[in-house]
């Protein structure tokens, strides 16, 4: 399902439909989303975003594939679609820090560590992430210390460097949203 709304995003963000297909697609959506009015659930209940599938079940961020992870480290790849398109073939610059706060995210929390939340993440952006060319993510563990985490990463276009990253996870105490 997640999958197929992939598609259509893809599809809605190429396309010129004329004005008359375009009411006509809207009906199909209100209809589709009157289907799922009586079937909503709580967060921990739904079925979108799963961290256990591959890519994690949703659309909101591109999919990352992981490759190898261990406690300390992950490589991934990941591959922008059309409807993350920002102008001239190049990925829109917000994807980027989405694609590492959870690729670094995830690695914060990895091993059986206790979960934490992004206190600050920094990027920079060294060349365009060109959309429909397989990227390599890479990132790290850098240092723990007490409550807090500093994990890296790096955005590869085979040996160009796309975007590199820093983030500070916080652990959460106990009761803590
Ligand atoms: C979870 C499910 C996952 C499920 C898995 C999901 C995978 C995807 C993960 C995505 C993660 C996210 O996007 S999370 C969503 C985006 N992030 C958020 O919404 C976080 C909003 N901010 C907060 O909730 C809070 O500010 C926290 C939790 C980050 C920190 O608050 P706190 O717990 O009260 O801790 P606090 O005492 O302030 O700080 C602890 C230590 O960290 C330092 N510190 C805190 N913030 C900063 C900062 N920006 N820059 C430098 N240092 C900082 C403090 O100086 C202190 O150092 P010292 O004095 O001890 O030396």
């Amino acid at each position: 399902m997640i999958e197929s709304l992939r598609s259509f995003l893809d599809r809605v963000a190429g396309a010129r439909p004329t004005a008359e297909e375009s009411a006509e697609l809207a009906a199909t959506l209100d209809r589709l989303s009157a289907g799922l009015a009586d079937r909503q659930v709580s967060e921990r209940e739904r079925l979108f975003a799963r961290l256990s599938v591959q890519g994690r079940g949703q659309s909101l961020t591109p999919q990352l594939f992981i490759d190898e992870q261990d406690a300390q480290s992950v490589t991934g790849h990941v591959t922008f679609r059309p409807y993350f398109v920002g102008g001239n073939g190049a990925a829109h610059g917000g994807t980027i820090p989405l694609l590492f706060d959870e690729a670094l995210g995830r690695l914060a929390n990895a091993g059986g560590r206790r979960a934490s939340r992004t206190a600050y993440l920094t990027v920079n952006f060294r060349s365009i992430a060109r959309i429909g060319n397989r990227l390599t993510l890479t990132a790290r563990h850098v240092k723990e210390d007490g409550r807090k985490r500093v994990i890296s990463g790096e955005l590869r276009d085979g040996d160009l460097l796309v975007a590199d990253a820093e983030g500070l996870f916080v652990e959460l105490r106990p009761g803590q949203p």
